[in-house]
């Protein structure tokens, strides 16, 4: 084998060329930090008030949240997978099944017809042996509207495959493929009857049940009025378990095998705790371990297509190693990325930090993190650490038999009752792991925890494809619950600080890092307010200009600033342009959705409220996305997010003119110019924001009565300072 693998290689590392360089740059920049914070440390002394006081602790936030960072430039590295030599080490027969998750939650918010591409595209797009695929769909909605969708795709599935196995269409999903060609005479007749499932689905969804006239046949009709009863509700029912394609027996049209297609709607019980999605894959990994139990597993959310037809096999690339190594390998996480970005991502929709930089670093450091959807796992890991499992190399694993008989199914619905983990390690130590609204993160750290090692594989090509919400509340939203969900790990036992970084020093200072970014969102509202508030009874806080510790936070802030943008622009893709407003959603949701976060989860811990996945809204408005493909923000909703913004702008605003005049006029420029400075790029990221208040007319602009609201706050707290400092 050995040398084998040094003629065809399955997948090669290439190290940063600019490590030692990089390297030599954490060391200085890491002494500036302390020279600053001993600078602050000394003035603090001298004069101790809560404004010194206040702007003491951010800059430890800061300084702390800026050194850990540098654990993600420690060791990047980028890989190459070559799936062709993939033949070599295992032949085609002896491939591994595949299992394929795909979670949905609420059909009005993720339309069933995407959830329905999204399943098809595996079927189309993989190219992988049919009869090796199983694709298993929760429904946690648990709607009669999406089984019916999928009933319909299964149907569709028999004339779709042998279609795009006909014509070579390879490399999409139906949505996307009509949508983009209007399609020769061959596609004609495909086309209509994707349309015409298409309306079905969507005429169900409308009515908000499926009526007797879209129903086609018998079996339909059963399967929908045995189990949605009366009393079924979305909160309050038994599982649902229906197997509507099963690669032994069903074939397509053309007599080829078709893939499993799994419904699963697991059991709910009002007042039991359900773990949300967690729970859900969780629920999917024990029914398909009763049906069809392959060794690999890839999870989906509802909106991510697959595109690229190699993807398997890349991760198999890593899973299949025969190296020593790839036995501890736990998952293959392929990033983010979405289609139907603007050109200049004004909301920073491809976040492109978490998503495919600071993995990265990670993947260097042997422990690049789960994002929740595109991650190919080995079955084994969810099962205890590598010390504890059998290590062989993947192979096949047998089946129990039919899957749609009684006694599998009966299995099944066993597993996926509410009460079957009870009294388990299942969530704790076994599964997807609960506790955490950033379910994925927290699973793969706690993998990584147990020695596992995981894999970033981010080929030029996209291989998966999702959705970003295309409204700045929408994107606000949803990193707000991301946020609660990082909290919830970095106050919890299995906090990196402690639990990590005795394993693992500078990936346990990566994970740190990590977790705690929620709290960035003490210094920025501390910079966003104190020392613009500052200026109104012309406090200095920091050097004057003639000062030469001036040159040292010059330094530091230029740094922070060029290091994020190299990094940024590095990876493929990267402009300026798209940096520039990546920075400024970093300012935004530094003064919105972190404090509020920081504020709920405060809450939650004292148990005043209780946490909960707000499930984000994949159906589009048609004004939102005409603005948002033009590049205008959207500020059309009356969301407590844009009071904050709004203060925060308008406070600038007031403060750059009044210190900036003053300033000048007393000739005191040098020592208010730090601080007339902030107010200047704060106002600079805020120039949407002025515009959606008073120059905009459409329905993105900002409401009147958040305009008002924004307009007290920034008074009442240039009041309170007049008075306090
Ligand atoms: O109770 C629930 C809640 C959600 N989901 C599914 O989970 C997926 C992700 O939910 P979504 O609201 O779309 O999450 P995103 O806004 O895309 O959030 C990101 O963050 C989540 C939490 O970290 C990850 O699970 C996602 O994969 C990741 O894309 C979707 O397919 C949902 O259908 C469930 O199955 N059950
Ligand atoms: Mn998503």
């Amino acid at each position: 084998m050995g040398s084998l693998q040094a003629i065809k290689p399955l997948h090669t590392i290439q190290p940063n060329p600019y490590t030692t360089l990089i390297r030599a740059h954490i060391l200085v920049y890491t002494c500036a930090i302390a020279a600053l914070l001993f600078h602050r440390t000394r003035s603090l002394l001298n004069s101790p008030t809560f404004l010194s006081i206040a702007l003491f602790i951010a800059d430890l936030i800061f300084a702390f949240l800026s050194v850990t960072a540098q654990a993600f430039r420690w060791r990047r590295i980028r890989r190459t997978t070559y799936p062709e030599n993939l033949a070599y080490i295992v032949p085609e027969e002896e491939l591994p099944l595949l299992d394929v998750f795909v979670c949905t939650a609420d059909p009005y918010k993720e339309p069933p017809i995407s959830v329905v591409n999204t399943a098809l595209s595996v079927m189309t797009v993989f190219d992988y042996p049919m009869e090796k695929m199983s694709i298993y769909v929760s429904d946690d909605g648990g709607s009669e509207l999406t089984l019916f969708a999928f009933m319909e795709a299964a149907r569709f599935a028999r004339h779709w495959l042998p279609f795009c196995r006909e014509n070579k269409i390879q490399e999409r999903c139906p949505e996307v493929y009509f949508g983009s060609m209007g399609g020769g005479d061959q596609s004609k007749e495909m086309k209509v009857m994707y349309e015409e499932m298409r309306e079905k689905i969507e005429k169900a969804v409308t009515r908000g049940r499926v009526t007797d006239e879209l129903i086609d046949d018998e079996y339909e009709r059963a399967a929908l009025e045995k189990c949605w009863t009366a009393g079924f509700t979305r909160l309050d029912h038994p599982a649902v378990i229906k197997v509507l394609l099963e690669s032994s027996e069903d074939v397509d049209i053309r007599g080829h095998p078709l893939p499993n297609l799994v419904y699963i709607s697991r059991e709910k019980k009002q007042g039991v705790d359900h773990h949300f999605k967690g729970g859900a894959l969780n629920v999917l990994m024990r029914v398909s371990a009763a049906m069809t139990n392959a060794p690999v597993l890839l999870t989906l959310d509802c909106d991510t297509t697959c595109n690229d037809p190699k993807a398997p096999r890349r991760a198999l690339c890593h899973l299949l190693d025969p190296h020593e190594a790839s036995t501890r390998l736990a998952f293959v996480q392929f990033p983010q990325r979405f289609h139907g970005i603007d050109k200049d991502d004004i909301y920073s929709n491809e976040v492109r930090n978490i998503f495919r930089i600071n993995p990265m670093g990670l993947d260097g450091l042997g422990c690049t993190n789960y994002v929740g959807t595109g991650c190919f796992f080995r079955r084994r890991a969810f099962h205890g650490p590598p010390s504890s499992v059998r290590m062989n190399t993947i192979g096949c694993s047998e089946r129990y038999g039919k899957m749609s008989s009684e006694t599998i199914l009966r299995m099944a619905r066993d597993v996926a009752s509410c009460d079957y983990e009870h009294g388990t390690k299942w969530g704790l130590e076994m599964g997807f792991r609960y506790g955490s609204l950033v379910e994925d993160m927290y699973t793969g750290y706690r993998l990584n925890c147990e020695g596992w090692e995981s894999v970033f594989c981010d080929p030029d090509r996209p291989s998966f494809l999702g959705e970003m919400p295309p409204s700045l509340n929408g994107a606000l939203s949803m990193h707000k619950r991301c946020v609660i969900g990082l909290l919830q790990v970095a106050f919890s036992k299995h906090n990196p600080l402690i639990y990590f970084i005795r394993r693992n020093l500078i990936a346990g200072f990566a994970f740190t890092h990590f977790v705690f970014i929620p709290i960035l969102g003490i210094p920025i509202m501390a910079y966003a307010f104190l020392p613009q508030l500052a200026l109104l009874n012309q406090t200095t806080l920091f050097p004057t200009l003639s000062d030469p510790w001036f040159y040292l936070y010059t330094y530091i802030f230029l740094m922070a600033y060029v290091q994020d943008m190299v990094m940024f622009v590095s990876v493929k893709d990267g402009t300026l342009m798209k940096w520039w407003n990546d920075q400024r959603i970093w300012m935004i949701k530094g003064v919105t959705c972190l404090p509020i976060a920081m504020l709920e989860f405060s809450l939650q811990k004292i148990g005043v409220t209780a946490s909960a996945f707000l499930v984000t809204n994949k159906s589009i408005d048609d004004a939102q996305s005409t603005r948002y493909k033009k590049g205008v923000f959207d500020f059309g909703v009356c969301s407590s997010f844009f009071v904050l913004l709004a203060t925060v702008a308008i406070l600038n605003l007031v403060m750059l003119v009044v210190g900036g005049v003053r300033g000048l006029m007393e000739g005191k420029f040098g020592e208010v110019f730090v601080q007339v400075f902030l107010c200047g790029c704060v106002v600079v990221n805020c120039l949407p924001v002025y515009e959606a208040m008073v120059l905009r007319k459409d329905g993105g602009r900002l409401p009147g009565k958040v305009k008002v609201m924004a307009l007290f706050l920034a008074l009442g707290l240039l009041v309170v300072a007049h008075f306090c400092f």
